[in-house]
């Protein structure tokens, strides 16, 4: 990586010290950010544990939903010339970017921070939209119950997962996020409250997943429970090729009923390992493997020893399984603190990490970003699961960088921006691509623009959260606007109050 490309007549001072942010960037994380982590963390621990006893008040909920409606009548009165969004400040949210908008658009805070309702007989939890999945988890699982699809990171929060969209290893059985949900709650443009249902306002219904809250503002969603369990009994299944992968992973996501939870691994163009998971409440002693335990190896390198020492069978306590991922962000934290897998880091320092990604985000400064910017790549791809093979030899092609991550989802024939190809319902799968391309002809935009035309070209979609490069008209191939198109002629000031989603997710329009 070239950290002073750009810097070229810099000061000699300036020069070093990017240098030192960009190579070293791992004495800055340990000296700085994991302690601020660690403070962050106890702050925001003992703040929000006030914040529950002053302000948690699910009975409150039809008051702040009010506040909501009032904001929009001020905003009107105001003259409503200025387009609308939430007030969550960007460097909070899940992704590398800030929306710019944030600063020229009307903020409306949708500050809803409450579990409404665990109703175990409708099999359903009521939540407002700043729930994060950590707290739903954290309060749902004691009761024997958990969501059908827990997306990794814990700071995700429910409104950006329905009105962007939530993958996980459970989704080949249960399709995204928006797919387990029942019903939501929104004030509209016109300040009206409206809620939608796959049986009531089902146009609404249908097009605010993916609507990035350019249709109104969600105050509560009502969510599918199912029972939980203690254990995912974990079998691994290391494949040599990748014919052998790509069919052992599609024949091991059509089984809907029978697994849990499908994953893939993949470590090179020829290999991976495919995971299959089942929950259980019972467990064989000998096969706990607890691997959340801070002093444990990272698991994307757990898994990687399989292809060498063959197959094998886990039983792994369900909360470590939903969090596999978060010590080591997937596998971010290799190029932020190279050694952090030594087992030296890990049984020293491994309680303290990972570092908040918010935090990593609000303190990364120019040099650093710039870094990202040129020299990694953050997407997450979703493609036909017949196309996989011929998807991971254009990703081989295009960035050469592994791991990669293989996720399956079912995508119902349902209306909506997300169209399966030939209007078929059928399995999916998500490609995520974390880290430093290999290829040394990478480059941010021709590169992704390419990757995005291939998707565009077997009928998937892009996850946008990440960088999108697309034109308007190519977004707009990608993504079925009919009936979004339809619902803001349709529904009253809601083309004058929000942005369509395009400006808000483009580019130019993310710094
Ligand atoms: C917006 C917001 C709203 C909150 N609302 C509430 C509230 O209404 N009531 C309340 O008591 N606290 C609330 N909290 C606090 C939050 O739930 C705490 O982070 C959590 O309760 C900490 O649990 P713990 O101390 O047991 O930590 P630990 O058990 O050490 O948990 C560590 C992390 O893992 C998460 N976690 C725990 N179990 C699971 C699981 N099975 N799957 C996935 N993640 C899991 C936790 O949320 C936490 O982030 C809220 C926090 C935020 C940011
Ligand atoms: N495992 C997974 O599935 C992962 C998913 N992601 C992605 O991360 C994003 C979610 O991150 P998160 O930080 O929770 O959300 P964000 O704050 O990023 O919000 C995502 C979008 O949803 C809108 N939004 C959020 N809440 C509301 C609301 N109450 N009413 C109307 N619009 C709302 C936001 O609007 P505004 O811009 O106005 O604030 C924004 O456009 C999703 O895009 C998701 O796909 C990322 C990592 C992993
Ligand atoms: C599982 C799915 C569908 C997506 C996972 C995406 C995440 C791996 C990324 C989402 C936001 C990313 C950010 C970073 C790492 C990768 C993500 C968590 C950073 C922490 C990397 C270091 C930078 O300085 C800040 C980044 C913020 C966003």
């Amino acid at each position: 990586m070239d950290p002073m490309a750009g810097l070229e007549n810099a000061p000699m001072s300036e020069k070093l010290f990017a240098y030192i942010l960009v190579n070293y960037r791992w004495v800055f994380v340990l000296l700085f950010l994991l302690p601020l982590s660690l403070l962050y963390d106890a702050f925001f621990y003992v703040r929000n544990k006030i914040i529950f006893r002053l302000r948690s008040a699910p009975r409150q909920h039809d008051a702040r939903v009010k506040d909501v409606q009032r904001q929009i009548t001020a905003w009107a009165a105001s003259g409503g010339r200025q387009k609308l969004c939430t007030a969550r400040p960007g460097w909070q949210n899940m992704s590398f970017r800030r929306g710019k908008y944030k600063k020229t658009h009307y903020n409306v805070n949708v500050n809803l921070i409450d579990i409404l309702e665990v109703n175990p007989n409708s099999r359903t939890v009521r939540c407002e939209p700043m729930v994060s999945m950590g707290q739903l988890t954290a309060t749902l699982l004691p009761l024997g119950w958990t969501i059908p699809i827990v997306p990794e990171l814990d700071d995700l929060t429910v409104g950006g997962l329905v009105m962007g969209t939530g993958v996980e290893t459970s989704s080949h059985a249960h399709g995204l996020f928006q797919h387990i949900c029942e019903s939501y709650e929104l004030v509209l443009a016109d300040g009206s409250v409206v809620t939608c249902s796959a049986t009531e306002n089902s146009d609404l219904f249908y097009a605010v997943p993916w609507s990035y809250g350019t249709l109104g503002f969600l105050v509560s969603a009502t969510i599918r429970l199912i029972p939980a369990h203690s254990f995912v009994r974990l079998t691994y299944i290391p494949c040599h090729s990748l014919e052998e992968l790509s069919k052992t992973f599609a024949d091991e996501s059509a089984k809907r009923e029978e697994n849990d939870f499908v994953e893939g691994l993949v470590y090179s163009a020829e290999s991976g390992v495919v995971m299959v998971g089942k929950s259980t409440n019972q467990a064989d002693p000998d096969r706990i493997n607890r691997i959340g335990d801070y002093w444990k190896p990272w698991f994307f390198k757990h898994v990687e020893r399989f292809l060498k020492t063959g197959g094998g069978v886990e039983f792994i306590p369900t909360r470590h399984y939903y969090h596999r991922h978060s010590r080591s962000i997937f596998w971010q934290m290799q190029d932020i603190v190279p050694f952090g897998n030594h087992p030296i880091f890990r049984y020293l320092l491994g309680w303290a990490v990972p570092p908040k990604v918010s935090l990593m985000k609000l303190t990364q400064g120019e040099t650093v970003k710039k870094m990202y910017e040129t020299h990694q790549i953050i997407q997450d791809m979703l493609v036909p699961i017949t196309d996989l093979a011929g998807a991971i030899k254009v990703f081989h092609r295009e960035i050469n960088m592994y791991p990669l991550w293989l996720c399956p989802f079912y995508l119902p024939d349902n209306p909506g921006m997300l169209r399966p190809r030939d209007d078929r319902s059928q399995m999916y799968v998500d490609i995520g691509a974390y880290g430093a391309p290999k290829n040394p002809e990478y480059k941010a935009e021709a590169t992704t623009r390419r990757l995005e035309a291939y998707v565009r070209e077997v009928r998937g979609f892009q996850m946008l959260y990440a960088d999108t490069f697309m034109t308007e008209s190519e977004f707009e191939a990608m993504f079925d606007h009919r009936l979004y198109d339809r619902l803001r002629d349709k529904l009253a000031r809601t083309k004058d109050a929000f942005p369509r989603v395009y400006d808000k997710i483009n580019r130019s329009a993310r710094d």
